[in-house]
């Protein structure tokens, strides 16, 4: 063990095994986890050459084999469920690196279980959940990925043959990168533009065949391959789509919300958004990832900063760790306690998310627009969030960073799609502010506002100017972020009717007032994240020595955010030049008194080295022998001369050398 490291672990304030507990929901779920993931770390089957020394054709097809391994192993070790294979397959197995089953599992059985009706699920279901059947979710298109009702793909029902017939009418409708598509799915489920007698009913979900299950060729009339390399993803073929003149049985429409009677007859769903159940549940899901991708990164870069020593703070004395840096604190610490802040509103958005599901289930689909918007939110937040703290993570690791060896450049290239798939982030905070100006509207109309959107009933009085407050104080800051929220909603809504009042039409009005909604929209999802924080500290069941350092964290969460937006808080004078002045002060204190904890914070994630997958975030500090040890594992190094040499630079040299 690195004695830097040695001597962080033992001058911690508490027991980082309390905060695991905490985080993991107790300790049989945390000795669950751990078996899981060391049953998947530690299985010789899934041992393989590092992902960053293959080429992309090497790499999908270690991901291909593994993928099928892990299926045949789940069901011999009896591991089910989300959380189960949260632990052994995405972090176990594949490091949260993308393999070719991913959106097999994450949308297209979601999509099965949530829209097929129970004889459809007799159908398909069983086939799919046992893998007799390989599915993806095939929505986005060349041209549209966004404006789900601009898919130019038809579904055309026939009520003579009662078949749907399926075509692709432009080159702009092809559809463009759904996951596990190019190479891997046998079916998917196809959202397409839905037809009768000539009338368009928008985008519906349609299960169709594409590849022959004899000899996995295309079917006849589909067009189908891989998109070609991407930023990450270099283990999933990601796809392209085309049908000429498809046709599909009419009960291959998933009809459990619409459906087409055999006459043509279309019966309405009780909302037209239950289509796009699915990509609600993986909102919801993506909270988690970008949370627990952001505090891998925050993992690596702490422990490497107490590992690395570098310039003298004082002449003449030993090169300090870098992480008694103040600046380096400045970039780790903040994104420290948002990795905390997301993962306790990731569990809240899940159980929000189950909450309302289960009402939906029974029928009550009011709930839908709440979760909507909330989900939207929450995930385009952290996701940004997320994106930014794992750059920040490696450039605090110097050079060093930049190796694939830190293990941050694949987690970053594998994550940062997260702010663009499943809903581009800035179109989905338009949508959380689409909610937000419609709950507002009702309020000022006198209707009586519920769930996360009750504070927006009227914005609080300015507190007289001058007058002094804690702001360390977590109801103090709680209460401005709520102020902040508010008080941003109501101007947005004020500016909206401006634009209108001043003759834009309503879209023009809001395109000119989309900016401030994105602002709106993201400090409701704060204020969330921030009010969430603090309610799990509040639970009596904390033990005392984690409510004290996690408290910390969470003053440094609320009052970095008001720091860096804290021309929203100074803007109608409900925080002083004082206040602010004030915030700084105490990060700084703040930033001091979690220094000792650092350590401890970021093991109490508990990634074990084989998930962490990195040579800086080594549990045991030993970063120098094992980065000389990974470069000479290089492809380049197989040969002290490689063949290159005598094909190009032999020839080049001897010839410079002839020419003196
Ligand atoms: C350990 C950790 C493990 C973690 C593990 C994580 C897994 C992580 C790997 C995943 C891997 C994924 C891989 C990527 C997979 C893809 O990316 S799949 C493709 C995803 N595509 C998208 O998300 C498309 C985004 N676009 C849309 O969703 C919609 O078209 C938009 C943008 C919401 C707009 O829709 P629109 O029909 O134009 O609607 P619009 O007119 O704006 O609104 C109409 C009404 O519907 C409402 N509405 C719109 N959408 C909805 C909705 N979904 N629900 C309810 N209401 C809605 C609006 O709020 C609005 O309400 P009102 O204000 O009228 O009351
Ligand atoms: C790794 C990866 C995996 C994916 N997997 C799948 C999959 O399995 N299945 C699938 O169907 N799709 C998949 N996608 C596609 C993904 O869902 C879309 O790329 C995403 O929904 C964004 O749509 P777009 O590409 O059309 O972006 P665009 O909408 O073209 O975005 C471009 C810009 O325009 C802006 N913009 C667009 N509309 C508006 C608006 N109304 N208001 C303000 N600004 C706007 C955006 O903010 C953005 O800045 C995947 C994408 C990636 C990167």
């Amino acid at each position: 063990m690195n004695p830097d490291l040695k001597k962080e672990r033992d001058g911690a304030s508490f027991d980082p095994e309390k905060i695991v507990n905490l985080l993991y929901g107790g300790p049989d779920r945390v000795k669950r986890k751990r078996k899981l993931e060391s049953l998947a770390l530690n299985d010789p089957d899934f041992q393989h050459e590092d992902l960053n020394f293959m080429s992309r054709e090497q790499q999908y097809e270690t991901q291909l084999k593994k993928s099928i391994m892990v299926v045949q192993k789940q069901e011999k070790h009896g591991i089910m469920g989300p959380e189960d294979s949260a632990h052994y397959v995405y972090n176990g197995a594949f490091k949260a690196m993308a393999g070719p089953f991913g959106l097999h599992t994450s949308m297209f059985l979601p999509t099965l279980r949530g829209q097929a009706t129970d004889e459809q699920k007799d159908k398909w279901l069983k086939m799919a959940e046992n893998y007799a059947i390989i599915g993806t979710y095939a929505q986005t298109e060349m041209g549209h990925g966004t404006f789900l009702r601009g898919l130019e793909t038809t579904a055309t029902y026939d009520p003579h043959t009662q078949e749907f017939d399926l075509h692709t009418p432009t080159p702009t409708g092809t559809k463009w990168w759904p996951g596990c598509l190019g190479k891997t799915s046998n079916y998917c489920v196809l959202m397409a533009q839905l037809y009768i007698h000539g009338k368009s009913y928008g985008p519906h979900p349609f299960m169709v065949q594409i590849r022959s299950l004899e000899d996995h060729k295309p079917l006849p009339g589909v067009t189908v391959g891989d998109i070609g390399p991407k930023f990450g993803y270099a283990g999933n073929d990601n796809g392209f789509l085309r049908f000429d003149h498809v046709r599909i049985p009419r009960d291959n429409m998933l009809m459990k919300y619409s459906r087409v009677e055999p006459d043509g007859t279309y019966v309405k769903p009780p909302s037209s958004k239950l289509a796009y159940g699915t990509m609600v549940q993986v909102r919801s899901f993506i909270v988690s990832e970008a949370a627990e991708s952001l505090a891998k990164a925050v993992t690596i870069a702490t422990r490497y900063s107490c590992v690395r020593r570098q310039s003298e703070m004082k002449p003449g004395h030993p090169e300090p760790q870098v992480l008694d840096y103040v600046t380096q604190q400045y970039k780790l610490f903040p994104y420290l306690a948002a990795a905390y802040a997301f993962m306790f509103a990731a569990r809240a958005m899940v159980s929000v998310y189950f909450r309302s599901m289960e009402r939906i289930t029974r029928g009550d689909i009011t709930v839908l627009p709440e979760l909507h918007a909330l989900s939207s939110g929450l995930k385009s937040l952290s996701s940004w969030v997320m994106n930014a703290g794992i750059e920040e993570c490696r450039m605090a690791c110097g050079g060093h960073g930049y190796s694939h060896a830190s293990g941050i450049p694949s987690i970053y290239a594998e994550h940062t799609p997260a702010a663009t798939y499943e809903g581009e982030n800035t179109v989905l905070m338009l949508q959380t502010a689409r909610y937000l100006m419609k709950s507002y509207s009702q309020s000022v109309q006198g209707e009586k506002l519920a769930g996360s959107v009750a504070y927006l009933a009227g914005v609080q009085p300015v507190p007289v100017a001058g007058r002094t407050r804690d702001v360390l104080d977590l109801q103090v800051l709680i209460e401005a972020y709520q102020h902040r929220a508010a008080r941003l909603v109501h101007e947005a809504a004020l500016q909206l009717r401006k634009e209108q009042q001043a003759g834009k039409d309503q879209p023009d009005a809001w395109n000119a007032t989309s900016v401030d909604l994105v602002k709106a929209a993201t400090a409701h999802s704060q204020y969330f994240v921030v009010k969430n924080f603090a309610a799990r500290l509040a639970d009596p069941a904390v033990d005392s020595s984690v409510r004290a350092v996690l408290t910390s964290l969470c003053q440094l969460h609320a009052l970095h955010g008001v720091v860096n937006n804290s021309g929203d808080f100074l803007e109608d004078g409900y925080m002083t030049g004082t206040d602010i002045r004030q915030a700084r002060r105490h990060i700084n204190a703040l930033m001091a008194k979690l220094r000792p904890d650092a350590v401890a914070l970021v093991d109490a994630f508990d990634y074990p080295d084989g998930i962490l997958n990195s040579i800086l975030g080594r549990y045991d500090g030993n970063v120098y022998e094992h980065l000389l040890e990974w470069a000479k594992a290089s492809p380049l190094n197989k040969t002290d001369v490689h063949q290159s040499y005598h094909k190009y630079l032999k020839p080049f040299l001897q010839a410079n050398r002839a020419k003196l």
